[in-house]
């Protein structure tokens, strides 16, 4: 008894200290005030127990009298009698302490699943309601993911399995691979944008055409230095320049001169000082460099042809230093400019972290057997001596994201993402069982008007194309209202699959159909013409740790844009032709 009432009370504590990490500042008011009344409500229990126990020692324990052997029942009539004889509020009390303890157990076991190890506490802007969890079984996903995986040839779905184990992949399958030339030129996709620019077909349901869509309209564009009426000193930075120049609808312009220069500066200038950065799961540092100058280090675990073990979950799973090099010259290549520049550099990890530093991280320093200087920092995730970040012996390769504008300058607004995964194991999110819930997200502000769906359809395909699964939440800059560009932040968990197209990605435009005629057109470009991941090769050879990807995650690229265009395909054919789709479906 004594051993199972200890159990309880250290399962009481974790999950009071899950409390405390998943919640949300109201739910945590609220739970606390639960918890706290589990532990008074209980104590009033205890004593109300042992005052009915002392009142039956008193009464109670007597000798069996002729009456009790008559009536097997009295033990029940006498807890009755002791119902009954209760005070009306002590019952009440009674009923409310149980209603209040179940409600506890609830709400724990809601947070898990809801928060998931990710232990995000944004908070929860622009909620979609929750409506029926039943899967009604013609979901545009799951219907295409049919399609797709019975026309699969076994290059997308199967060979994740077969995926070497990372220490027999390195030197294997580097030799790039051509793929062979497009037999499908989406030629109807193509006639649908053809129109759309000779000012026809411009109320298509699936395709939005330029004079609809607010990115190309522009009705304003002010930027931060104008919002701010703020002007770059003299001796201002590259970056201080950029990031007055950012703009309601795009973080650069096409050809904008400075992000070439910020990529200089992030890859070439002085370390003066190091420190880690709060928050976030996994470490990443914050590096000053002279003029205020600062950038966001994401160090190299492993090396580029290492993929996702086949057991980990995308929230288990490291993050990839080089995949935020990849994103941001895919994002733009795909004319989309919402991710901030990033490039590699390779640090003397004595010189340029050690010596900068301060603090905490000093005490994670240490040599490895095999005489490398390793550290591991203070996080949530992987922060230990098992998976310390080390040098080869102390030259670490990392990449430097430019930093965005300070929260002074430019603060932000976190959106949790509406087709965010559940982060549990077991759990699946809203989207994936409810057949219409783009209905109910195309209904929610901000999605309802404007730009924002667009955004979310476009970072649907950039992370589709990546591999990203981890896009949890998503941000924009408060000061444009909801009239802005989404911000493409945190490619960590990008690339990790060459072999595997997760269709789950693209789940919001599947679900959705819904998608600009610019994006359409990109996509047409890059399929139809030079190959994406020649562009992108070709982009991400300037970098000063090129290459940056292992070919097989390239040439996915190229396989992946098809299952874009095809999935786009889909949609135009059903809008256009409902009846004879839904009967193709039936058969
Ligand atoms: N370039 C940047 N400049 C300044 N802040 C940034 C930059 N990139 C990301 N951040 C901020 O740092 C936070 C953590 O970054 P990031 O999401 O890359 O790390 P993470 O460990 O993967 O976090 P999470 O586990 O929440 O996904 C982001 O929420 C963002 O607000
Ligand atoms: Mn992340």
């Amino acid at each position: 008894m004594f051993t199972k009432l200890n159990l309880t009370s250290n399962l009481m504590h974790s999950r009071v200290f899950e409390i405390k990490r998943y919640q949300t500042p109201y739910k945590k008011e609220c739970i606390s005030n639960s918890v706290s009344s589990i532990y008074s409500v209980s104590g009033w229990v205890r004593a109300r127990w042992l005052h009915w126990r002392s009142s039956c020692v008193r009464d109670c324990k007597r000798s069996p009298t002729p009456e009790d052997a008559r009536s097997a029942t009295t033990p029940r009539r006498q807890t009755a009698r002791t119902m009954f004889n209760m005070k009306l509020k002590e019952r009440l009390a009674l009923a409310v302490s149980a209603f209040l303890i179940l409600f506890t157990l609830m709400l724990i076991v809601d947070l898990q699943m809801d928060y998931g190890i990710s232990g995000h506490r944004v908070p929860l802007h622009g909620r979609v309601k929750i409506v029926d969890d039943v899967d009604k079984g013609n979901s545009a996903y799951i219907e295409f993911r049919k399609r797709f995986l019975q026309r699969s040839n076994g290059s997308n779905s199967s060979r994740e399995f077969e995926q070497s184990a990372p220490s027999e992949t390195s030197g294997l399958d580097t030799e790039p691979r051509t793929p062979s030339p497009p037999a499908d030129r989406f030629e109807h996709l193509q006639r649908i944008l053809l129109l759309q620019i000779q000012g026809k077909s411009v109320d298509h349901a699936v395709i939005i055409p330029p004079h609809k869509d607010l990115n190309v309209i522009r009705p304003e564009n002010p930027t931060i230095g104008e919002m701010e009426d703020l002007e770059p000193s003299l001796n201002a930075s590259n970056l201080e320049k950029f990031q007055l120049k950012i703009a309601q609808h795009e973080l650069y312009e096409d050809g904008e001169k400075l992000v070439e220069a910020i990529l200089k500066d992030m890859s070439t200038t002085s370390i003066l000082h190091v420190e880690q950065k709060e928050g976030g799961t996994q470490l990443k540092l914050i590096i000053d460099y002279p003029n205020g100058v600062q950038a966001l280090f994401k160090p190299m675990r492993f090396a580029r042809d290492v993929q996702t073990l086949p057991n980990h979950f995308y929230f288990s799973d490291y993050e990839r230093h080089n995949a935020e090099i990849a994103a941001f010259h895919l994002d733009r290549i795909l004319g989309f400019r919402r991710a901030m520049p990033v490039v590699g550099r390779v640090l003397n990890m004595t010189t340029e972290i050690y010596d900068v530093t301060e603090g905490d991280i000093l005490k994670t320093f240490f040599v490895s057997p095999a005489n490398n200087f390793c550290f591991h920092g203070k996080c949530s995730y992987y922060c230990d001596t098992g998976h310390a970040i080390c040098g080869n012996p102390d030259m670490l390769e990392g990449s430097f994201a430019a930093f965005l504008p300070s929260s002074d300058l430019a603060e932000r607004k976190v959106w949790r993402h509406p087709w965010r995964r559940s982060y549990h194991k077991r759990r699946k999110a809203q989207w994936e069982l409810q057949s219409d819930y783009c209905d109910t997200v195309r209904t929610t502000p901000p999605y309802d008007s404007g730009r924002r769906l667009l955004d979310l359809m476009d970072m649907s395909i950039f992370d589709f194309l990546t591999g990203n699964m981890d896009r949890h939440h998503y941000e924009t800059f408060k000061m444009f209202g909801n009239e802005t560009f989404t911000l493409h932040l945190d490619q960590g968990r990008a690339f990790g699959k060459a072999f595997h197209d997760e269709l789950s990605i693209l789940a919001p435009l599947l679900q959705c159909c819904f998608v600009r005629h610019t994006t359409l057109a990109v996509l047409l470009k890059y399929h139809n013409g030079v190959s994406l991941s020649s562009i992108l090769r070709e982009s991400m050879k300037a970098d000063p740790v090129s290459p940056i990807l292992w070919e097989p995650h390239l040439t996915a690229l190229d396989r992946r844009m098809v299952t874009i265009l095809d999935a786009i395909r889909k949609c135009v054919e059903k809008a256009e032709n409902p009846l004879e789709n839904e009967l193709n479906d039936i058969v």
